[in-house]
Order: structure tokens, then sequence, then C-alpha cells
């Protein structure tokens, strides 16, 4: 049975979910070295923001299939070297969005109303009216960096509250700002004119310190920032020097560049110019559930040798487009192995060329699959579609994709021509009826045989006698024939002969095949 380890708080749901399919172990808190120590015994990982999955404690992830993150951000997982190593990332792109954004909502109205420091005033036993005269929001200009899921959000709401919108994202377009009533416009023009700005960016190198103390200089000395995005996108003491000096108004933090904040963080210092919140954006009941079903079920499928639907390192490859592509994956596999045992030693090139109706297809996935299969034999099981592309590359293989949509002898066939240390060879191969594969040529000799466990090809001249010397030779070995089938150009030219086996061929047999005269060569591939 597989183990899941859930290394921070997860809603129960999430845990009876994995419950179906694995043994599930709750550890929270772990000490990085101890999550080292244990990770070896692990298919797959649950997580929150809590649990750093660092390139130590991946390397050390010998079993790891799947890291599933129940909430959106990953910037606490090292994707590059999970990516390498094979382990799938998902995250639950969705299942949190209205918590943290009517958190950032709730920030950005306590901290116009002095809603935290008022209370705690009240709680001490006082009645004082006078410290806490706020501000409104209404008519305000608002600044929203991000304006994806959660700032759309948020922005709908800010509207329905009469503020004035402005937005910076460089990914979004006019026409999606129109559609949210957002006036799109340059970070440093949000910045000089709105009296909120609130954050909803992901911690990239590009939006590290994005807020410093340059932009602190630039913004109104009334503005106030609310950050429940991530961490690190302020500089923390830079924005503590802001609020002392008067330079801007005041902020609202969720999230913080270390988690737990540091206990002498001067951010704790600035009284009633900021609200603090120990990363609460997710912590709703509701949103809490959200991830972990969503999580959960993707852990779980991972485990049954399923699809996950929101990877965030195996991009193009959602469900939908793996299900319709699903066969011609399984040709592109079946071919790369096959070229990749013909070509042999090491490989520098691949084509990999979409004929007739597939043609049409979005090919990621099908480039993925036919590089999984053509570093299937040097990887065996570690190369996967999550690592495959990744394990190429750092071979030096380059990889070409071509489409040739007017060859319309089958549907839709794929040809893999590899080129490397020892020669160039090809193969081509379509599928009956939508599911069988058949392997329709070999180096441009046409073929059509399916592709069998035990193959032996050969290359040879087209003379009378040679299939009969290759069957009694197999025979002198016992080697059962299947079936057999030659592919020839022309007649007495150059030809393929193509050989399913039943059994493995012995140690040396091949040196033999090759000395028959009239053979030229002769490859065995075991599928
Ligand atoms: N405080 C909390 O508990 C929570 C925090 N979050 C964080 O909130 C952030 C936003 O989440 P979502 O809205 O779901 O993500 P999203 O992916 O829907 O939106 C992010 C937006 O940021 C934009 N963006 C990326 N780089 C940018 C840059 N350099 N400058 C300006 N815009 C840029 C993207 O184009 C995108 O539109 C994430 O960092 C996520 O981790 C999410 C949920 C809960
Ligand atoms: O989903 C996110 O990005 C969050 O920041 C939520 O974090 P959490 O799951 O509450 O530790």
């Amino acid at each position: 049975m597989s183990k899941v380890l859930v290394s921070d708080s997860i809603d129960q749901v999430g845990i009876d979910i994995l419950s179906q399919v694995a043994q599930v172990d709750v550890k929270i808190g772990l000490p990085p070295e101890e999550l080292v120590r244990i990770i070896p015994e692990y298919d797959a990982l649950m997580i929150r923001s809590g649990t750093r999955v660092t390139q130590e404690i991946i390397e050390a992830a010998d079993n790891l299939k799947i890291i599933g993150r129940a909430g959106v951000g990953v910037d606490n997982v090292d994707i590059p070297a999970a990516t390498r190593k094979g382990i799938v990332v998902v995250n639950s792109p969705e299942g949190n969005t209205i918590a943290a954004a009517e958190h950032a909502l709730a920030m950005m109205l306590s901290m116009s109303r002095y809603i935290p420091d008022a209370n705690q005033s009240v709680k001490s036993g006082k009645w004082d009216r006078k410290s806490f005269v706020g501000v409104e929001v209404y008519k305000k200009t608002l600044g929203i960096v991000g304006l994806g899921k959660i700032g759309s959000h948020f922005a709908a709401a800010a509207k329905a509250m009469g503020m004035k919108l402005l937005a910076y994202d460089p990914f979004i377009s006019q026409e999606r700002a129109d559609q949210i009533g957002c006036r799109l416009v340059d970070l440093d023009l949000l910045v000089q004119e709105s009296d909120y700005i609130t954050l909803h960016i992901p911690k990239t190198k590009e939006t590290y310190h994005l807020f410093n103390a340059e932009v602190f200089a630039k913004m109104k000395p009334t503005a106030r920032l609310i950050n429940c995005a991530r961490g690190g996108v302020i500089d923390e003491a830079a924005l503590a020097d802001a609020l002392r000096t008067g330079q801007i108004a005041g902020a609202a933090l969720d999230v913080f560049e270390n988690e737990p904040l540091e206990a002498d963080s001067p951010l704790r210092e600035l009284g009633s110019k900021i609200v603090l919140t120990p990363h609460l954006g997710a912590s709703t009941e509701e949103a809490q559930v959200n991830v972990a079903i969503d999580v959960a079920e993707q852990i779980r499928d991972v485990l049954l040798g399923l699809p996950a639907r929101s990877a965030v390192n195996i991009p193009g490859l959602y469900p939908d487009v793996l299900e319709k592509l699903k066969p011609y994956l399984q040709l592109a596999e079946t071919l790369g192995n096959m070229v990749g045992q013909l070509a042999g030693g090491r490989i520098d090139f691949l084509d990999v060329r979409l004929q007739g109706e597939l043609a049409g297809t979005k090919s990621q996935a099908v480039v993925v699959a036919s590089l999984k299969g053509l570093l299937s034999q040097a990887l065996r099981e570690r190369v996967n579609y999550v690592n495959a592309s990744i394990e190429a590359k750092e071979r030096g293989i380059r990889v070409i994709e071509t489409r040739d949509a007017s060859l319309m002898d089958y549907t839709g066939s794929l040809h893999l021509e590899a080129k490397g240390s020892l020669g160039t060879h090809s193969v081509t191969g379509a599928l009956l009826g939508d599911q069988e594969i058949r392997i329709t040529s070999v180096d441009d000799f046409p073929i059509n045989v399916p592709p069998t466990r035990y193959m032996l090809f050969t290359l040879h001249r087209d003379v009378p006698g040679i299939i009969g010397k290759i069957g009694s030779l197999l025979g002198s070995f016992n080697v059962n024939i299947a079936s057999m089938q030659v592919g020839r150009k022309i007649v007495r030219g150059e030809a393929v002969m193509v050989l399913s086996l039943d059994d493995p061929l012995p140690e040396g047999i091949l040196a033999e095949i090759i000395k028959v005269s009239g053979i030229r060569d002769a490859y065995t591939v075991t599928l």
C-alpha cells in the first residue's frame, strides 16, 4: 500500500480521501532533518505553506511521486529539483481564492478603522473614541498589483464599495482589465496615484522586493498598503522605515519574508499604523475543505496511475488533453523507445514529425511522450512525463517538431527520426481503429506490424534465401518466431526484415546474424 505523509494541518476530509488508497501519516511541525530522514518511505507528500520542501528533501525522496500543496503558492517547494527527480507537483489554484480576497478586504477595512487597536482598547477596560478616527474607502483610488484570481475578486468587491480601480499586471490584457472595470497602468503611476495598494502577485525573481524604499518614496503620505500575497515581495525593513517616518500612512500584512515573523521584527513595533495577521488568508472552513479535497483527490489519482488536473510542473498536459491523446501518447512512447534502441549509443537529435490528422493536435504531450520512450532504455522507470524534457535537455538532445498535414495514408501517423553517435534511424507508426498501434515504416522501408515485446530488425539485400537462413539460425538457438515481415522499396534492392519473437535473443546471436551473407545490419528491440 502507498504511503502519504501530511506535514501541515489539512482538513480531515482530505485525510479521508487519501486513506481510501494509502496509509496516511500526519506529522506536523517536523524539523527539516527529520523530514529528510523519513521522506524515502513515502510515495506522496501533502503540505501547506508551513513545510519547506528543499532540494535536500527532494533528493532524499526516492519513492516520492507527488507533492500536493493544499493551497495556491508553491514558492516553498523547489520545483526545478522536483521536476528533475520526476516528482509531479500539484496545487489547488482556486480553492482558497475567496478566502484570500476576503481576508485582504478585511485587512483594508480593519486598517482604515483601527479595529484591532480599538478592540484591544475596549477589552483592556477603556472607552476611547478619540484615538480611533478612521478613513473611508469610498471614492478612494485602489491600486491592485496582480489582477489574477484573488486580485479580480478583490476588485469586484472594492468596486461595489465605490472605489476607483487601477491595476498593474503585465500579463493581463486590456480587455480583461476592462471587463473587471480596472484601468491598466504601469507600476509607477499606480504607486503615485493610489490611496490603497493591495498586492496579489506570486513571489518570483521579478517580484522580490518589488515594494522597496524607492517605491515607498513615491507613494502618497496618506497611502496604505495591503499584502496578503507573499512575504518577500515587500522589503520589510524599508516598509518599517516608511511607516515610522510617515512616508506612508499604514500597512496590513498577512505574509512575511520569514514565517513565523521574527520576534524582534521592526514590524511588530509600529502600533496602530500596522495590522498583522499570521498568514490567515486561506484559513476559512470553506477554503480548507476546498483545498483539502482538491489536492487529496489529485494525490489519490496519481497514486492510482491517473493524471493530475492541476500539475504545476507538467505544462500543457491537462487531463482533457491527455485523455484525448492517450492512444497517441502510447504510440509516441513505443516509437521513441524503438528508435532509441535502433539508434543505440548517444543520441544528439530527435525529429518528431506529426503527420496527417495528428498534425492538427497540440504536440507538446506527444513530444514529451516520444522523449520518455527514447530515454526509457537509459533511465528506466526514473523517466516520466514530468522530467522527460529536462532529462533530454541535460543530455544535449536537440528536439525539433515538424508537421505534415498532407500525408493521409492513416488518420494520423507519427514519424520519429533519431540521430546519434552510431548513425541515424527512423520509425513511423499509426493507430488502427484509434487504439491499435502499427509500425508502418522503419528507416523509411514500408512495413505494417504491431509492436511486440521482443523484435529483431535486419537491414539486408533483397535476395532469395536470406529469410530462410535467419529462420534456421534462430531455430538453432531455440528462438521461436511469432511473425515475420519484409519491407522493401524496390525488388532485389535494400530491404528490412522485422521479426516478432516469442523469446529474447540469447547473447551472441546478433553477431552471428550479421555474419550471414547479404545482411548489412541487425538490431534487437525489447519493449
Ligand atoms: N495569504 C494567503 O493565505 C494566500 C496567499 N495567496 C497568494 O496570493 C497570490 C495570488 O494568488 P492568485 O490570485 O490565486 O494567483 P493568480 O496566478 O491567479 O494571479 C497572480 C497574478 O499576478 C500576476 N503577476 C505575475 N507576475 C507579476 C509581476 N511581476 N507584476 C505584476 N503582476 C504579476 C499574474 O499575471 C497574475 O495575473 C499568490 O502569491 C498566492 O500564493 C493565495 C491564497 C492564500
Ligand atoms: O495558498 C496559498 O498560497 C497560501 O498562502 C495559503 O497558505 P496556507 O495553506 O494557509 O499555509
